[in-house]
């Protein structure tokens, strides 16, 4: 997406380069929160090994491509035997704060877990008692002039706001006559991200209580990644967690029908943005902080580490999918890969099998095509035993 910011666009980069450069040559040398674990080699040494990175926190934000990173996540985690840090049922007791004894099978001086990636509201002391110090703590952000079409759709049945207007239209012409802070569900309706990340209420337009809570997010996480780009977001993450490449290919989970043009018009999606003034303050920075990351990892060699990675997922999406691509819910025969259905008109896609795939060939596909809570239960099982059903979101 476009922003009114000097290196946002990888199209804009050439022009913004020279700024680029200095910005994050100064990063650099201030040791700003986003440095790269493995040390730049000095010019004419082969760069240093990295060890990849298994220890692993992923805050899952609401209706931001969250749900396809899961998605690696426990494929990467499960081929490898690593310890998931599990709700009890569906999410860690969201949308309280997150609390250490609501992962199951959490004891104070138990051993740490590898992974944790449901969704959560952030809150960084009881984490840090879940997991081991050494953990690659990451997220993902989107522009709320998007995000907010999609919380629309997605939450109407559980966001009283949502709830009481009669169309998104409605909604965005007088926001405030239905909404009401506090009410039950309705973080669904404002600012979703700022939520999430568990940051403090501020006042309207108190930028320094605002740039404060910013600067904090920055140094817990080492990395924010962008739903808008999407594939640039899982290079920059695989060269973080010293991954190999083939670890980042996902299919695109909890997409909808794409209809014949935009969601929202330019004009809603101002006014999305206003509405959620502290998200689009969030995303602004973060996607700064995103970009110049991407310049110094390099524009070329990004653009080709991205052509790589859509080819693969070309490729096994031919090779394991019914139709090649996602479907509705009600053309995937398989409970195991149907997703779930929000309350309301909302129709989420998942993915259906090709017929005649081979047994090792038809179990990768599958993890590929399981929704994150049919996942969740496999994993469960898995370092549980026994059975263990999700309840749905908002349930
Ligand atoms: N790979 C990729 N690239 C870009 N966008 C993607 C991707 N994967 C998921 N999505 C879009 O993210 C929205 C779903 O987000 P989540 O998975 O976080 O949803 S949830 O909070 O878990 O319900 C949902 O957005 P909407 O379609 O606007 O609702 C998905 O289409």
């Amino acid at each position: 997406m476009k922003l009114p910011l000097a290196c946002c666009r990888l199209q804009t980069l050439g022009a913004a380069l020279g700024v680029c450069v200095t910005i994050s040559f100064t990063v650099q040398l201030l040791g700003g929160p986003f440095q790269r674990r493995a040390p730049t080699a000095p010019a004419g040494h082969p760069p240093a090994p990295c060890q990849p990175q298994t220890h692993l926190v992923f805050l899952k934000t609401h209706k931001t491509g969250g749900s396809s990173i899961v998605n690696l996540l426990h494929r990467f985690g499960e081929t490898r035997g690593l310890r998931f840090a599990l709700p009890h049922r569906y999410q860690f007791g969201y949308p309280s704060p997150f609390r250490a004894e609501r992962v199951k099978g959490y004891r104070p001086e138990g051993p740490p877990f590898d992974i944790i990636c449901h969704h959560m509201r952030f809150n960084l002391t009881e984490v840090q008692k879940v997991m081991p110090n050494d953990s690659f703590y990451f997220s993902i952000v989107r522009d709320p002039g998007t995000l907010g079409e999609s919380a629309f759709a997605y939450y109407r049945a559980v966001a009283p706001a949502f709830r009481r207007a009669p169309s998104l239209a409605a909604f965005l012409a007088a926001p405030g006559h239905f909404y009401e802070a506090g009410a039950r569900g309705n973080h669904y309706a404002r600012n979703l991200q700022w939520f999430d990340f568990g940051l403090p209420v501020v006042r309207d337009g108190d930028s320094v209580a605002v740039a404060a809570a910013l600067a904090g997010l920055e140094r817990d996480f080492a990395l924010v990644l962008l739903a808008e780009r999407f594939d640039e977001s899982l290079v920059l993450l695989r060269e973080a967690l010293c991954w190999p490449e083939e670890a980042v290919v996902a299919f695109a989970h909890n997409g909808r029908p794409t209809g014949d043009g935009p969601r929202v018009s330019p004009a809603q999606a101002a006014r999305l943005r206003a509405w959620n003034s502290l998200d689009w303050a969030l995303y602004v920075h973060l996607n700064r902080s995103f970009w110049r990351r991407a310049e110094a990892f390099g524009v070329a060699r990004l653009q080709d580490e991205v052509a790589r990675l859509r080819q693969r997922r070309a490729d096994l999406a031919r090779r394991c999918l019914r139709g090649g691509g996602p479907l509705p819910a009600r053309a995937i025969p398989d409970g195991r890969l149907r997703p779930f259905q929000p309350p309301g008109r909302a129709q989420i896609l998942g993915y259906a099998l090709r017929a005649g795939l081979r047994p090792a060939e038809r179990e990768h596909c599958a993890r590929l095509a399981t929704p994150e809570l049919q996942y969740k239960d496999i994993l469960d099982r898995r370092q549980f035993g026994g059975g263990n059903a999700s309840i749905p979101p908002g349930g």
